[in-house]
């Protein structure tokens, strides 16, 4: 039994976990640790009922809360002062949609009667929070908010909640992977037997970080590695990845002679390649290595480690993703994974796709034209479309975005698959969005795939200085993409 509204202390693991699900709500612990500590006393300390249904008993009663302060104020400038009406409405539980994001749809943890009572349990708790000269109203609401505990379905070492707080849209259906996989036709050469001896540390033991000199795995990083102790991308390799996105034309370029990305399928025509950057890599250690999994040159590979969230965040950008925690400069956030497609397989799939808004495809390009002919079962694209993880959340921001996508050799010295990884470009605010600058070219009138309207809000915004130099006459840009384009690169993620 809780003694009379005791201060609750945040050092309880107890409060600290209900206090970390209203903070994903955008709770503050101000509004929530008062409603607690009234639930608490109602329900006689039973933690039991707090927790039930994902904390929604104490979700609902802060907004309830919030809900009939707002009502008595408007009914006090009514002249209806002292009447307060609490509307109640039948929501579905949390679990209930949860279940219904992972085609479980109507199925419910409890048992029904368990449900039914929990609920009405909820419901007396409710009012009895929000004081006894309420009117109970019975009148159907839609929901503020929904809710997905774990978008990953337990796929990733941390849980990556959904939240919409508009509750405008639906739940976005695709299926979570943690990891790219192959959808038909795309040639990985991965094999131990192509990864010689130069190309892994055999013989290193423990982390390599620690050892006296670098070993085999940093050569692609001119000997030192691409990470520090502690973990981050180094300052020095970040800066130079920096560098090369703000000037590209700096930098040494590599021409195909037969590139997939001006290739047009319906003519059978081809067009001159525009080159393809000479990406800086980083190689962390593999299975070939001696070294053990907590090497600090595994990082990619150990998979996402910060608190992320997908939240709703306006109708012109949709879902996007934010992180729950400070992040320093150089922390990896999440790798972007989807199908691994050929260039055609992307092509014919978006010949049969009629109405998607937005668009997930991105190029493995890093290594294209540094032979003369590329089969087309090497030209491959991560399509996150359907499959994919956290990172097909990630919204565009010109210029001054907060993440860069760096290629990563892990598996296979073969550069025609490899992984993107997010890392962060500054040290960025927990609750900041995360975004990527995709390099999209606003101005190029001529390409036959018009990017997305440009709504980043950023001070630089290209598309924005763009429009605003051809002045409003501007023919509003399509989102969907256009069936006539040539690649994946021309979708919405088309390089400067
Ligand atoms: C990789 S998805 C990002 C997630 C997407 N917002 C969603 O709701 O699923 C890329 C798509 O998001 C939209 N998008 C991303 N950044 C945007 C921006 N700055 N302005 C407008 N739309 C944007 C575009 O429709 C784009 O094709």
């Amino acid at each position: 039994m809780i003694s009379d509204m005791q201060p609750l202390d945040l050092n309880d693991e107890k409060v600290r976990k209900a206090c970390l699900k209203t903070r994903e709500l955008n709770i503050p612990d101000r509004k929530t640790l008062p409603v607690l500590t009234k639930l608490l006393k109602e329900s006689g300390g039973n933690w039991h009922i707090i927790r039930l249904d994902n904390y929604s008993a104490l979700i609902d009663a802060i907004y309830s809360l919030e809900e009939e302060k707002t009502q008595s104020e408007a009914s006090s400038y009514n002249g209806n002062r002292g009447k307060s009406v609490v509307v109640i409405d039948s929501p579905p539980t949390l679990k209930q949609s949860e279940g219904s994001s992972n085609g479980n749809r109507g199925k419910n943890v409890l048992g029904t009667d368990t449900a039914a009572a929990a609920l009405k349990k909820k419901y007396e708790t409710r009012s009895a929070i929000t004081g006894s000269s309420t009117e109970l109203v019975q009148k159907p609401r839609k929901r503020k908010f929904k809710i997905v505990s774990d978008i990953t379905k337990g796929s990733e070492s941390v849980q990556i909640s959904l939240v919409d707080e508009v509750g405008t849209e639906k739940v976005p259906k695709f299926t979570y992977i943690p990891h790219n996989i192959v959808y038909q036709s795309a040639y990985l050469h991965v094999s131990l037997a192509r990864i010689c001896e130069e190309d892994c540390c055999a013989n290193c033991t423990g982390d390599c970080l620690s050892a006296d000199f670098p070993c085999a795995c940093a050569r692609e990083t001119s000997g030192e590695y691409a990470y520090t102790k502690e973990g981050l991308l180094k300052e020095k390799f970040l800066d130079t990845c920096l560098e090369m996105k703000k000037s590209p034309d700096k930098f040494d370029k590599v021409y195909c002679q037969d590139c997939p990305l001006v290739r047009d399928h319906e003519r059978g025509t081809q067009g001159k390649c525009e080159g393809h950057l000479i990406r800086k890599f980083i190689k962390e250690c593999w299975r070939k290595c001696g070294c053990d999994m907590m090497c600090g040159n595994r990082v990619v590979q150990r998979g996402i480690r910060c608190q992320l969230q997908v939240y709703y965040t306006n109708e012109e950008k949709g879902w996007g993703i934010r992180t729950l925690q400070d992040l320093p400069k150089g922390t990896f956030v999440c790798e972007y994974i989807g199908e691994i497609l050929t260039n055609t397989e992307l092509y014919e799939r978006n010949l049969r796709s009629t109405s998607e808004r937005h668009t997930y495809p991105v190029t493995l390009d890093g290594d294209w034209g540094s032979e003369k002919e590329l089969k087309d079962e090497e030209a491959l694209c991560l399509d996150a479309t359907t499959c994919g993880n956290v990172a097909r959340f990630v919204n565009h921001r010109c210029e001054d975005a907060n993440l860069i996508d760096i290629p990563v050799e892990i598996e296979t010295p073969d550069r025609h698959y490899y992984h993107i990884a997010f890392f962060t470009i500054r040290d960025v605010k927990a609750m900041d969005e995360l975004t990527w600058d995709y390099m999209i070219d606003f101005s190029d009138e001529s390409h036959p795939v018009k990017a997305f309207k440009c709504s980043c809000g950023s001070e630089l915004c290209r598309d924005k200085i763009t429009r605003g130099s051809r002045g409003k006459s501007m023919e509003r840009r399509k989102i969907v993409p256009s069936k006539k384009q040539p690649g994946p690169k021309a979708m919405a993620l088309r390089r400067k």
